[in-house]
């Protein structure tokens, strides 16, 4: 009874006072919102192309960069992509400036981060032992690897390619993906694995299954995302990969281990797994199924890529069937001279087979973005503009790769033409200035101009390796086979633009037979 008297009372005073409660509420939310709504947005500025997430999937990532770039060369513009994130493009003349900001302001891991959906998909984006190891074993160890990579690659594409004198049909794209999975594996797991087909399996469909899971994920709205990554078949597999990997791996790892205990004489193998075996204390591994994981990264940054690239390069070949005898008579000449071997040397002296991989890089490259960063404390842009923190950047390369004002004649592919930059540095002003044009014309370059292997501290470490073993692929095809299109098919095939990305139909074949 008293309760129900005090409540009588509370409420009578309430009813009394309430206008002054309510001012005292709207008050104190003014307090608290007012400053948030009267700080300027600190990207207002900025335009904006494009006309959202779905437009951007819908009319393609490429046309709204293309648009972007044309209007804003010079400047920063904002696009709406797949990502959660406000995304700002800036202009390549940044690059320069940008390269010298550290990571705690710039995010090379932060924007993998996002990419790959890490919060949901639960994979690591952050693995400083890959490119520390590609950066310290893979890539000084290369002169000395190059013919254990070649006798990788000669065997893979003997097992995979037709061996017949006869015009035969191929998905090159699926052959491509098992030889560079084999060559690329000779050096990741070592001998006992890079034909496993386990392994290859492992190697080629786990970055399907993460880009499948990722696409996914993209399109769920982000308050579904903890929720469905939870029932996502494609995310569950992630997890099933590692452990198929972790079981393949075990018994490698444990045999090796074992002959170093028992035999004095063991000589350590000389791969990636081995490496990484011997850092793992460093990077403080907390066990062996970081190993499984760390092959699962690597295969992820390294096959795919590798195989697009080589990809690219072959549909072009079949649609310009006339530059083949010109760039098997440069592979010839520069094996003539380093004895038959696949030499650094050598490999560097196929200056023509060169320049046709970077002009295949610059008229086909990945994606229309390049340099992406998750901006982690704010900066200001030498034009003034300053970019907060929470967005991601990042470089229109695509667009850039058709600028006029960057490149001759663009829409032109021209096998030779960075192999005629690097003949003409003679006419260049000065010895500096030749000695750049070279360094910025060849395949493995990367430069304000050149950015399909990315920029600055994180661009590709392992594009050394990629090199070598794409100048392999491609100088083993020139040498021992004829490359056509299909009959019926004229010119080349037009690559497929999903989002930001440009990918070869993996679906096409070309016509080869052996020499
Ligand atoms: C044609 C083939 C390849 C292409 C086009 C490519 C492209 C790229 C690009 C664009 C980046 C990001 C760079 C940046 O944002 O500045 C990158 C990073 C990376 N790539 Fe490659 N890549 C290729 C092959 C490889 C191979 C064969 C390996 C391993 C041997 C590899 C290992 C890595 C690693 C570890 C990173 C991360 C670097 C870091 O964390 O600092 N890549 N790659």
């Amino acid at each position: 009874m008293a309760a129900t008297t005090d409540y009588a009372t509370l409420y009578r005073e309430l009813e009394a006072r309430w206008p002054a409660i309510a001012t005292t509420i709207l008050v104190l939310l003014m307090v608290l919102l007012l400053p948030r709504l009267l700080r300027p947005d600190p990207l207002a500025g900025i335009p904006v192309v494009g006309d959202g997430h779905k437009g951007f999937m819908k009319r393609g990532g490429w046309a709204i960069y293309t648009e972007g770039y044309n209007k804003f060369k010079e400047g920063v513009f904002r696009v709406a992509t797949a990502r959660q994130s406000k995304v700002l493009v800036v202009s390549p003349k940044f690059l320069p400036e940008l390269k010298k900001l550290p990571d705690d302001v710039l995010s090379f891991a932060g924007a993998v981060e996002e990419s790959m959906q890490s919060k949901y998909t639960k994979i690591d984006s952050d693995v400083p032992s890959l490119p520390h190891t590609v950066k310290t074993s893979l890539t000084p160890s290369l002169a000395h690897l190059n013919p254990t990579i070649y006798n990788e690659v000669e065997e893979a594409m003997r097992l995979e390619l037709p061996q017949t004198a006869d015009w035969t049909e191929v998905n090159i794209n699926s052959k491509l993906l098992r030889i560079v999975a084999m060559a690329s594996g000779r050096i990741f797991v070592g001998p006992e694995l890079c034909r496993d087909e386990a392994y290859l399996d492992a190697s080629i469909n786990y970055t399907v299954d993460l880009m499948t899971a990722v696409h996914i994920l993209q399109f769920t709205p982000p308050w579904l995302r903890p929720i469905v990554a939870r029932f996502l078949p494609q995310v569950k597999k992630l997890q099933r990969r590692i452990q198929e990997a972790d079981n393949f791996l075990r018994p490698v790892v444990a045999a090796r281990r074992r002959e170093a205990a028992e035999n004095p004489d063991y000589q350590k193998p000389d791969d990636m797994l081995q490496w990484i075996i011997d850092s793992q204390q460093k990077f403080g591994a907390k066990d062996d199924k970081e190993l499984a994981k760390n092959q699962l990264g690597i295969s992820f940054a390294a096959i795919h890529t590798t195989t697009l690239t080589t990809t690219n390069a072959f549909y072009t070949l079949a649609a310009m069937p006339e530059v083949i005898p010109m760039l098997r008579e440069d592979v010839q000449q520069a094996l003539a001279e380093s004895g038959g071997e696949f030499t650094s040397l050598a490999m560097q002296n196929m200056k023509k087979l060169d320049s046709f991989m970077k002009e295949v890089l610059r008229y086909y490259p990945l994606s229309a973005a390049s340099f992406q960063r998750r901006v982690l404390k704010p900066f200001t842009l030498s034009n003034g503009q300053t970019i907060p923190p929470g967005v991601i950047i990042e470089v229109p390369a695509g667009s850039m790769n058709y600028d006029s004002d960057i490149h001759d004649e663009p829409y032109q592919f021209d096998p030779l033409r960075y192999y005629k930059l690097r003949e003409s540095k003679g006419a260049a002003a000065s010895a500096t200035k030749a000695a750049e044009v070279v360094a910025n014309s060849q395949f493995v370059s990367v430069g304000t101009t050149s950015l399909t292997f990315g920029y600055g501290r994180h661009a590709c470490p392992g594009r050394f390796f990629a090199v070598n073993e794409i100048k392999m692929v491609m100088a083993t095809a020139l040498l021992h086979y004829d490359i056509k299109n299909v009959p019926g098919v004229t010119g080349r095939y037009e690559n497929m633009q999903i989002g930001a990305q440009s990918v070869p139909d993996p679906k096409k074949t070309i016509m080869m037979r052996k020499l």
